[in-house]
């Protein structure tokens, strides 16, 4: 089947990332959605740049028109932003037919009734996993994953700008102007950094996540808006003091007199997992009547996890194109017919850094021993801790702890040294070993 061809409306920050990442995990996403995805044409008003980013086989046009005109174009992907030429462009592509995947939360929140309904009407889709949150699948655990409970609440950190100046305001005392500067120069603040400290772009997200929750319509209008341009740095000093962090968050809350949809800066315990999502990083916690409350957590802005969801989105869509039921759904999520054969290691070609704690003799030399058989394995030691053998086995104690943190080491590797430091007559019992995980 020959590739199903995408026009890229923008490329900026988040139109590189998703032209970049589509190109280098080709492969891979092609074994996903079953058939290759090639964004074929481009529009941005500044072409060299675009040039720059798509080089050679891919056309770059300024008017965005033409690449809805494009009769060869099954899908459009939106991200110029903005309520103006950007509404425009995706009524006319749904007007032509064509399936639209956006990161235009600004467009969704305030004008999504009409759009959701002109897509209803020609049968295709808009899809907007990139929108909230960036690369955070919460769409997707919305509309999918928590399809059986009641949700009953949901609160977010949506906005990486503002996340970002908070905590830096906190962990470094720096300036509230100083720090937007920064959220700026890394392509996390909108075209409008307003939109950003006052609450307007976590607005617009909240309330599309809080139609998706509900089944309500997306009512921007009704959300209560409050950012952090009042806050101060004594606010926040006085909040961790009670045992407080502030956050500005996006809540959307049902109660027996109707939903709640608001955004302003809350203290949050310090102890929560969402107090401590700091910088640009965004978390939304959903509490559903199954289920209880979960949490989903990650980069919420910058060019390739925000071109993450939208290349997510033009997977599904893609799955979409087919007769076949089980193309939708693949059972493990590549398609049956691109199941690889790639080898499951065995655990002695695992490599990992490891713990070690031996108990030896405490006398000259024990130390130089074992750490001889690392060196003569090459294994790299990290960090070495001798307790006090008074501490270990009471006041005259002969025998002490040698605790040893490793580098990066081939299991099978360490299971050698150990079985040599084990036969050591100066180590006293059974070595323990525990595998160290850094999971950054
Ligand atoms: N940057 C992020 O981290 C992020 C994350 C999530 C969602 N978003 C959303 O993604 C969208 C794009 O954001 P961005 O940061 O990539 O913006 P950007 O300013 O970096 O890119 C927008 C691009 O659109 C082009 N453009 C403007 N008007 C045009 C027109 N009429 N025709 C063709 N091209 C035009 C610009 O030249 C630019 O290259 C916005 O809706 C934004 O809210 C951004
Ligand atoms: N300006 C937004 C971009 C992601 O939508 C933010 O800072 O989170
Ligand atoms: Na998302």
């Amino acid at each position: 089947m020959k590739p199903i061809q995408v026009g890229l409306l923008g490329i900026g920050t988040v139109g590189s990332g998703t032209f970049n990442v589509l190109k280098r995990n080709q492969e891979e996403i092609t074994r996903r959605a079953g058939r290759g995805i090639e964004i074929t044409m481009v529009a941005d008003l500044d072409v060299a740049r675009a040039k720059a980013v798509v080089g050679e086989g891919v056309q770059v046009v300024n008017d965005a028109a033409a690449v809805i005109a494009n009769p060869d174009i099954d899908i459009i992907i939106e991200l110029i932003g903005g309520y103006g030429i950007a509404k425009k462009l995706v009524l006319d592509a749904i007007a032509a037919g064509k399936h639209v995947v956006t990161a235009n939360k600004a467009l969704l929140a305030v004008h999504g009734t009409e759009i959701f309904a002109a897509a209803s009407a020609k049968g295709v889709v808009v899809a907007f996993e990139a929108a909230v949150a960036g690369g955070i699948p919460i769409i997707k655990a919305l509309r999918e994953g928590l399809t059986a409970n009641r949700i009953q609440w949901l609160a977010g950190i949506i906005n990486g700008t503002t996340n970002f100046i908070l905590s830096e305001m906190r962990d470094k005392g720096l300036d509230f102007d100083v720090v937007l500067k920064e959220a700026q120069r890394l392509g996390y603040a909108e075209a409008d950094p307003t939109f950003d400290i006052e609450g307007v772009d976590a607005a617009h997200k909240v309330t599309l996540m809080s139609a998706i929750a509900y089944g309500i319509p997306v009512q921007f209008d009704k959300a209560y808006v409050e950012g952090i341009t009042k806050l101060g740095a004594a606010d926040i000093k006085y909040a961790e003091q009670l045992g407080y962090r502030i956050k500005l968050l996006g809540i959307t809350k049902r109660t027996a007199k109707g939903i709640e949809l608001r955004v302003h800066p809350s203290l949050v315990p310090a102890k929560r997992l969402i107090a401590n999502v700091e910088g640009a990083m965004n978390a939304v916690v959903v509490n559903g009547d199954a289920v209880g409350t979960t949490l989903y957590y990650g980069k919420g802005a910058g060019s390739e996890p925000t071109a993450s969801a939208v290349i997510a989105d033009l997977v599904d869509i893609t799955r979409l194109h087919t007769a076949d039921p089980q193309h939708r759904v693949p059972h493990l999520a590549f398609q049956p017919s691109a199941i690889s054969n790639e080898v499951v290691l065995p655990m002695s070609e695992v490599v990992t850094s490891y713990y070690l704690r031996l108990r030896v003799a405490d006398e000259a030399g024990v130390l130089a021993q074992v750490t001889g058989i690392l060196a003569g394995a090459g294994i790299s030691i990290d960090a070495v801790l001798q307790r006090e053998a008074d501490e270990v086995g009471g006041e005259g104690s002969t025998q002490t702890d040698l605790i040893i943190l490793t580098h990066d080491t081939r299991e099978g590797t360490m299971n050698d040294a150990m079985a040599q430091m084990q036969a050591l007559p100066t180590v006293l019992a059974p070595i323990t070993r525990i595998r160290k995980e850094e999971l950054a």
